[in-house]
């Protein structure tokens, strides 16, 4: 079988005297989008950092593409992280560039490509997810809150990521843009192949867009597998997470799936 892209072997997270993740473990394979849920609190963001290389966990290891991002040189690191692309919730884009630089930096801080190959890349990008060029031009105090989520995406994408990290990625956007929004990564998803990784509160996006859901609670993942499962188990967060007012609203989402 082939190597997980990632897998979490028994994490844990301490702050000082409070435990975060105990005996936490989590894989992930090739292709799935894969949603994190769980209380405020439980260390969805730590994870989220720790598979990053961002955090250092207390003990256990976190392997990306089968090597421990905590055990290698930072020559090594680099390589690991020009195989995925992250999508910050907040401060996505440099406010100093144009949108078209923005997604250009990341190809030019490779240093291997030439210029005019790193525009035509860019505006490909910057096409695949709406972006015109003369957008492209804009500085981002100049887009709205929509069209920066794309620009963040296409430089997310900037390096033909094979692994995507997307950190609350439908939050402030008004549920029609949410929805162009998950639609978007859903083909780029067909399109590119990729596996993605996701923290999400929103319900609508979680259904729409996950094909397996990680429920982190009492410290550990307790839970992993195709929505309808996971939704169906009689674990007390779950029940309340899933199927209080606004998770019978995005179920209805899910059972017109299919
Ligand atoms: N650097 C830190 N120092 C001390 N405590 C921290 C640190 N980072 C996170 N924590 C604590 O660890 C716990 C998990 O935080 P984290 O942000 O990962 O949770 P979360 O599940 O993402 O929460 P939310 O859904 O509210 O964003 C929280 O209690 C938080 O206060």
């Amino acid at each position: 079988m082939a190597v997980p892209v990632i897998q979490i072997s028994n994490l844990r997270t301490q702050f000082d005297d409070f435990v975060v993740h105990q005996d936490l473990n989590l894989e992930i394979r090739a292709g799935e989008i894969v949603s994190l849920v769980g209380g405020s609190g439980s260390g969805k963001t730590t994870l989220l950092r720790q598979m990053l290389g961002l955090e250092k966990p207390a003990r256990g290891t976190v392997r990306i593409f089968g090597e421990d991002i905590n055990d290698c040189d930072t020559a090594r690191r680099q390589q690991l992280r020009n195989r995925w692309g992250m999508l910050f919730q907040h401060g996505a884009l440099f406010s100093a560039l144009t949108a078209f630089d923005n997604v250009a930096q990341p190809m030019r801080e490779l240093r291997a490509l030439p210029e005019d190959l790193i525009r035509d890349a860019a505006l490909l990008k910057l096409n695949m997810v709406g972006i015109t060029p003369n957008d492209a031009l804009k500085m981002p105090a100049d887009l709205s809150g929509g069209m920066i989520k794309r620009v963040a995406l296409a430089r997310a994408l900037a390096l033909e990521p094979e692994l995507l990290f997307l950190d609350e990625p439908t939050a402030g956007l008004d549920p029609d843009r949410s929805e162009s929004f998950v639609s978007l990564i859903s083909g780029l998803h067909r399109q590119m192949r990729l596996t993605v990784v996701m923290v999400t509160h929103d319900l609508d996006t979680l259904f729409a867009l996950s094909t397996q859901i990680a429920v982190l609670a009492d410290k550990r993942v307790i839970a992993m597998g195709p929505p309808e499962e996971v939704i169906a188990l009689p674990h007390p967060f779950i029940h309340h997470f899933f199927l209080g007012e606004r998770g019978q609203r995005a179920l209805e989402v899910l059972r017109e799936k299919e």
